[in-house]
């Protein structure tokens, strides 16, 4: 159907008023019958633009819905490793290296080429070709709807846990209660200690309390991988997360975007001087009480711009130190949970031989003594495998481990 349909021709009929009396009311009748005609046209075109009314109404919905869908539900990432016939490509999705054949759109395949990265949705099938712009966001960023992480997973630092809660899950779950007294919460929240300690699953376990998407970037990557793409991707994350409210903005490393400037003035330190402003720019015309909290972490906070400390910026400061005994005991149950542990093994004594152990490095004395385990054959893990575990890594790098223990963060 043509979009706009012509009118019928109007008929011209003029009746000579000299026609005797039957004549004229034979030409009337005619002109009647002609009117009635046109009258008919009319309505069916009327019928057949409401239908197409109708149509394209629909069509409009099933959009917004469609767009609606794919605005709620996340798409992944993938990386197209081969372009098979019929419409069947295989792809490699980021994070777990998972291959999987699945398909696109014709209109897609033509355009699609090994290499390319994919956005892809829950079953995998592909929804659009990444262009740099958007496969740079993506990259530098890590966005998780809600993370698996809880308070309960993590061991030892109690204290820092309710600072945190204080400090970031409060003023997102009851910013009334910051109202009524009528004081600002923290702007932004440090946390600084040696690596390994948990300051990642701090922020993910407050992202999971409060059911705020989680968006990570590191700042090592802005610098190192995203050259001179620094301060866009700052503000590119700032706008992400006033899409996604409730988020949390977590800023792994910030010291590489945030140290203290040495003399030297190359073009490195300019682009990481600018990175630096655009991101007090954003913390600055930042609205403390809304639905955004922003958290930095880092291992090297003698390094740090005293700039980003001042208040409004990152003025809430949480060490989150090496665990204690007790922690180390903690830590070793949490990761221990889901495994088939003997009766024999005894906490508090691994606890008091890895002193000086972060989290992450009793996490792998736990993995490595249940694979002593499985190299011999049990399903359950005793303080044999765990101490076999201890010698192992004491062995392969003790090195590293004393590096970590004794790590400068202050
Ligand atoms: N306090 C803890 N309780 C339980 N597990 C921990 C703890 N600290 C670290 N871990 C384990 O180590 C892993 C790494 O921890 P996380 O990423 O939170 O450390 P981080 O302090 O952010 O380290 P980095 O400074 O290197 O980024 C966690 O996934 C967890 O398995």
């Amino acid at each position: 159907m043509s979009r706009s349909p012509s009118l019928p021709d109007r008929p011209h009929r003029d009746i000579d008023p000299d026609l005797p009396p039957g004549e004229r009311l034979e030409a009337l009748r005619d002109h009647f019958e002609d009117l009635v005609t046109i009258n008919d046209q009319l309505e069916t075109q009327l019928e057949n633009a409401s239908e197409r009314n109708q149509t394209l109404r629909e069509q409009v919905e099933r959009a917004e819905r469609e767009n609606e869908t794919l605005k709620s539900s996340s798409l992944y990432v993938a990386t197209v490793e081969d372009v098979l016939g019929d419409g069947e490509i295989v792809v490699k999705q980021h994070g777990n290296n998972q291959e999987v054949l699945t398909e696109a759109t014709p209109q897609l395949v033509e355009r699609i080429d090994a290499g390319d990265r994919v956005a892809v949705d829950d079953s995998f099938a592909i929804q659009r070709i990444l262009d740099a712009e958007t496969d740079a966001r993506a990259q530098s960023m890590e966005i998780t709807e809600r993370p698996a992480v809880e308070y309960e997973d993590i061991g030892g630092i109690d204290e820092q846990i309710r600072e945190v809660r204080e400090a970031v899950e409060q003023p997102l779950a009851e910013p009334e209660v910051f109202a009524e007294v009528g004081i600002e919460p923290p702007s932004g929240v440090l946390l600084y200690g040696p690596p390994g300690t948990g300051k990642t699953m701090l922020a993910k376990a407050v992202a999971n309390r409060t059911d705020a998407t989680f968006i990570k970037m590191a700042g090592s990557e802005l610098v190192r991988k995203f050259i001179g793409e620094g301060s866009r991707l700052v503000r590119d994350l700032f706008e992400l997360a006033r899409e996604r409210e409730p988020a949390i903005i977590f800023i792994d490393e910030i010291d590489a975007i945030a140290t203290t400037r040495t003399e030297s003035k190359t073009s490195g330190d300019a682009e990481v001087q600018r990175t630096m402003m655009q991101l007090l720019a954003e913390m600055d015309g930042f609205e403390a009480r809304g639905e955004i909290r922003i958290i930095a972490a880092t291992n090297r906070f003698d390094m740090l711009d005293r700039a980003i400390l001042r208040p409004g910026r990152f003025d809430r400061l949480i060490e989150v130190p090496e665990p204690n005994q007790e922690g180390r005991e903690q830590i070793l149950e949490i990761h221990t949970r889901e495994m088939n542990v003997d009766d024999d093994v005894d906490f508090e004594s691994l606890a008091a031989d890895t002193e000086g152990y972060s989290g992450a490095e009793i996490e792998s004395l736990a993995t490595e003594a249940g694979m002593f385990a499985i190299r011999n054959d049990r399903e359950e893990v005793t303080q044999a495998d765990f101490v076999d575990a201890f010698e192992k890594i004491e062995n392969d790098d003790s090195s590293d481990v004393v590096a970590s223990a004794g790590y400068f963060y202050q």
